[in-house]
């Protein structure tokens, strides 16, 4: 039945929508319980990373504890913070397995919106108690009752008790921490049973070691005890637990129902996997925990230093990155073009782009990013099927009998009036249509199979553009099809720049041959030769451009014998260069390897 301190605790997670408020609720919901003084506030506390502010979006899973006073007692509310992009999803559920309930923030002048659906499933599917909040009631535009019966109708749960607030001002926020209390299962689990914890997240702290976020489901854990991580079998004693307010304080234990913090002066990451069990070294429990649904890359392409010398320092960026990131994997790759190298895989575009930030940002390091593939199936003529990520280790045409690309079941939420455009956009994106439905007659909900290679470069904005931002996305990977596929290759002086190389599908090698060329003609600068471009497939020629050699130096802008002003350009000439990546003969601004991609 659970211990008495159980029922005076509640873990639950907050899910909705990009921008429907999780974030600025989680906020109130701390300040309304006075875990933090309006003054620490300031920002936005459960979006913590720089990066992660300045984009705007919940990146990493957090967690922290509110105690919420009410008449009938004094309870813990364990809040874990999941992210809202596509990106994530795998974070939204590893943080879910920690809970026993979900509040599903839907904001009241959008309704429904794509991934509210999808978090919401993700939440039912871990058996969760949905607790629907209907938020920005504040706005002039809201229309609750309409959001009410979008979401009894659409999802089929019961919203008109739902909590209807306004995270910003503060509106009902009480309602919230009620709905928690009232409706959310409390934990179970024994505390004297063998341990069994579930880690839900980590991060690397020079200090500490490995900082293991944990729900405690069965047994006790408190420092001293030595414990073993059952996927990697490793054995550590814990030097610390503690819980989140929201910074880390240590406690003496954590019981079973809680959700803290265990440190244990773990070196490596890789001994406490995000998703394993943590149990007693001494008396084992007999299985772990049933895992999380494993964050697997979908989206790989080559990270290289502009500075060939930093690899190893490169290397050690991506390790330090790994230990807070499962989902980024990486292997070291070697390219004609850009020398030593890592072939990394990534959740998606937007993680990419955030990989990529902080290795620039955090690490110092300029690099090289090279187009991004997704995972494709080469059937050879000799039997074998080979999974291939990096265009340039495609067997050639004769030792293939046919490829198979991903694809994904994506769900578009739009207004009726952008219905077209929508199809329009899918259909160029060699989308086959599935079918269509309506939300309450002004919205419709339309699906289809798309290959992930169409959605990983610019859908998303492409889709945000053409219904002036009213849709939204959501997707899955929904296996392989069949697809006749060529590789696109680059000439820069006849020379193949292997960096450059992509998987196409054939009947779009011509187009995007020709919009690669010229492209890079805009952004390759003269040099002292005429550099031609060309793009080809096999030995055939398809496109070609020309850079015209440099007619003037840089200094002969400078009139008479002006040294510093001469020291100064010099100088700046220096800067641009870091830029710059010799490819043969050939210099190559960095942004080259990413502008191929951005180009309809
Ligand atoms: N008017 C009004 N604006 C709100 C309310 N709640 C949130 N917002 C605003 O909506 C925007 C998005 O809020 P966030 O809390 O960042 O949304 P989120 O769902 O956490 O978004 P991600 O972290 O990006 O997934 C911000 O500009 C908030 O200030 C509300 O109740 N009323």
């Amino acid at each position: 039945m659970g211990s008495e301190r159980q029922k005076h605790i509640r873990n639950f997670s907050i899910v909705a929508h990009i921008d429907h408020g999780k974030s600025t609720l989680a906020d109130r919901l701390i300040e309304y319980t006075g875990t933090l003084t309006t003054r620490e506030m300031e920002t936005q506390v459960l979006d913590n990373m720089e990066l992660e502010q300045e984009r705007g979006i919940t990146i990493k899973a957090q967690a922290v504890r509110l105690i919420y006073k009410r008449e009938d007692g004094e309870y813990i509310l364990n809040l874990i913070d999941t992210p809202g992009h596509v990106d994530f999803n795998y974070e939204v559920s590893r943080s879910l397995q920690a809970c026993e309930g979900a509040i599903l923030v839907v904001d009241a002048t959008q309704g429904i919106q794509a991934q509210t659906l999808a978090n919401c499933y993700l939440a039912m599917g871990n058996d969760l108690e949905i607790v629907p909040v209907i938020n920005k009631i504040d706005l002039p535009s809201a229309r609750v009752d309409e959001v009410v019966k979008e979401i009894e109708d659409v999802i089929g749960l019961e919203a008109h008790t739902a909590p209807k607030v306004s995270a910003k001002t503060g509106i009902n926020i009480v309602d919230v921490l009620d709905a928690v209390v009232d409706r959310i299962p409390q934990p179970k689990g024994e505390d004297d049973a063998p341990l069994k914890a579930l880690i839900f997240d980590s991060y690397y702290d020079s200090y500490k070691g490995v900082v293991a976020y944990v729900r405690v489901k069965e047994g006790v854990i408190h420092p001293g005890k030595k414990i073993k991580f059952m996927a990697s079998n490793k054995i550590y004693e814990v030097t610390e637990v503690g819980v989140f307010t929201p910074g880390m304080m240590p406690v003496e234990m954590l019981y079973s129902g809680d959700v803290g913090y265990v440190t244990g002066s773990i070196k490596n990451v890789r001994d406490a996997r995000v998703g394993d069990t943590i149990t007693d070294a001494a008396n084992p429990a007999k299985e772990a925990l049933p895992g999380y649904k494993k964050a697997i890359p979908m989206v790989f392409s080559g990270i290289y230093p502009i500075d060939g010398a930093k690899y190893e320092e490169l290397k050690e960026a991506l390790e330090k990155l790994q230990l807070n990131d499962a989902a980024l994997s990486f292997e070291y790759e070697n390219s004609v073009a850009l020398g030593f190298g890592f072939r990394c895989g990534f959740l998606g575009l937007l993680h990419m782009e955030i990989i990529q930030e902080r290795i620039e940002r955090e690490f110092n390091i300029d690099i090289i990013t090279t187009a991004p593939s997704v995972i494709y199936k080469v059937f050879r003529t000799d039997g074998d099927v080979i999974e291939i990520t990096n265009p340039t280790n495609l067997p050639s045409p004769n030792e293939i009998e046919h490829m198979e690309e991903p694809v994904v079941k994506a769900s578009i939420i739009t207004p009726t009036e952008y219905v077209g455009a929508v199809m329009d956009l899918c259909q160029t994106r060699r989308g086959v249509y599935i079918n269509m439905e309506y939300i309450e007659q002004t919205r419709a909900v339309l699906n289809y199979i798309l290959p992930l290679n169409e959605i990983i470069y610019d859908f998303f904005d492409t889709l945000k553009s053409r219904t002036r931002g009213y849709a939204s996305l959501d997707y899955e990977m929904s296996g392989y099809q069949k697809t006749t596929l060529v590789k696109l290759d680059i000439l820069l002086n006849s020379e193949l720049v292997d960096a450059l190389s992509m998987i196409v599908p054939e009947d779009r090698a011509y187009t995007k041959g020709r919009n690669i060329t010229e492209k890079l003609k805009e952004v390759i600068p003269r040099q002292m030769f005429e550099i031609p471009i060309q793009a080809a497939i096999g030995s055939k020629i398809i496109a070609r451009e020309t850079v015209k050699a440099m007619r003037k130096d840089v200094l002969a802008k400078c009139y008479g014998g002006d040294i510093s002003r001469k020291k100064k350009l010099l100088e700046k000439q220096k800067e641009g260069k870091k830029r710059m990546r010799q490819v043969g003969s050939v210099e190559v601004p960095q942004d080259a390897f990413m502008a191929v991609l951005k180009v309809e």
